[in-house]
């Protein structure tokens, strides 16, 4: 793992971008893995600002995003894609049909996770995937306990991912219960995982990651196996942990880092 250390939110969307772009500029083609949640939103309008004023061009771009709700189709203001649209998609040159959110209201949802983990094999596989991380330490919505071998799958939410997320929601009961996400095994075959984390929520998670072993109950946990892991980390999420433990692996340029 390599740790870029900022100092808030705004330089964490910045320094993403930034690796983001310079990574499209030489490898038009790329397969990008997005989330959703409050953590990337900042970067997606850094690459949106990238878009209008620099051209970065995401014509023969792919995307796939790491998760979405059962029950909610795109056009519910709460659901994944509609996030994408709203936050990136609508406002850079991607081709819709080149982005690739899971189908929360498929028929059949154990087929849907079947044929997206099949979808990600035939577009080469995932090159740079971004991951916020929840307060229990979930990834996508891999919730604790869930088997690292685990891929694309239908999950139970924890119920303090239902209230975290609630935030975005009228009310704590139209959160749904269950979301299908992609797996841990197949998050960490990505190439290049770029995991952001921001204010004084995510202290206790990354404090977590940098002192626990690695462990099912702490799904980030595995992120310490993968080869190519990039954490931006402000001030705020770094500040319950001692730096004695993490300052091996700060590094000071970000570009090109990934
Ligand atoms: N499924 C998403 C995760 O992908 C995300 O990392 C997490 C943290 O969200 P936020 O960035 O809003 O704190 O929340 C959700 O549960």
């Amino acid at each position: 793992m390599k740790l870029i250390q900022v100092n808030h939110y705004e330089e964490m969307s910045k320094k993403a971008a930034d690796i983001i772009t310079h990574y499209i500029k030489n490898h038009p083609n790329a397969v990008l893995g997005f989330a959703t949640g409050s953590t990337p939103s900042g970067l997606y309008e850094n690459l949106i600002e990238d878009h209008r004023k620099n051209g970065t061009s995401y014509k023969a771009v792919r995307s796939f995003n790491l998760d979405e709700y059962v029950g909610l189709d795109g056009t519910h203001p709460q659901s994944y894609r509609y996030f994408m649209d709203e936050h990136l998609f609508n406002h850079i040159d991607i081709l819709k049909e080149n982005t690739y959110v899971l189908n929360g209201k498929a028929e059949n949802l154990d087929m849907e996770c079947k044929r997206y983990e099949r979808m990600i094999q035939e577009a080469g596989g995932i090159n740079i995937q971004i991951l916020g991380i929840g307060r229990n330490g979930h990834i996508a919505f891999n919730e604790p306990g869930t088997p690292f071998s685990s891929r694309t799958h239908i999950v139970e939410l924890a119920e303090s991912t239902r209230k975290a997320n609630a935030r975005f929601f009228q009310s704590i009961d139209e959160v749904p219960t269950h979301s299908i996400t992609m797996g841990i095994a197949s998050i960490m075959e990505s190439q290049k995982i770029l995991l952001l984390a921001s204010g004084p929520s995510k202290a206790e998670p990354i404090r977590r990651l940098f002192t626990e072993p690695i462990s099912e109950s702490f799904p980030a946990s595995i992120l310490k196996q993968h080869p190519n892991v990039v954490i931006i980390a402000d001030k705020e999420a770094l500040k319950d942990t001692d730096p004695n433990l993490f300052n091996e692996y700060v590094v000071k340029e970000s570009t090109p880092i990934l």
